[in-house]
């Protein structure tokens, strides 16, 4: 049986979890979608905040602003939170740290 016999693979044969299922992805896909975009637009934010101290004379990184960031994403999502706030502080680094540094 392929997917296309019976329609996406929920992983379950029982019709009404598979609805379920199939509501709750749409809506997973909306937040994921939502998080790249947001995802995005703070690392632009970022980039664009490290720019403009470097011209202006500053420092690239202030590290006293990433440690209370790194707390906030401690506090509202746990332990994971500071790996998350790690990938997150990254993506706003650019070429030194970001996607685009494979
Ligand atoms: C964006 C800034 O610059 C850098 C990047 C940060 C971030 O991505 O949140 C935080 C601190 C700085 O190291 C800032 O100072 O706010």
């Amino acid at each position: 049986m392929t997917s296309a016999d019976n329609g996406p693979d929920t992983g379950t044969s029982q019709p009404a979890a598979s609805d379920r299922i199939q509501q709750l992805r749409r809506r997973i896909d909306e937040i994921d979608g939502q998080i790249i975009d947001l995802w995005q637009e703070r690392a632009a934010a970022s980039r664009e905040v490290g720019a403009t101290r470097i011209a202006s004379g500053g420092t690239r990184l202030v590290l006293s602003r990433e440690r209370e960031i790194m707390e906030r994403y401690r506090q509202g999502l746990g332990p994971d939170g500071t790996q998350v706030a790690l990938l997150v502080l990254r993506a706003g680094r650019g070429p030194l740290g970001g996607i685009d540094d494979a």
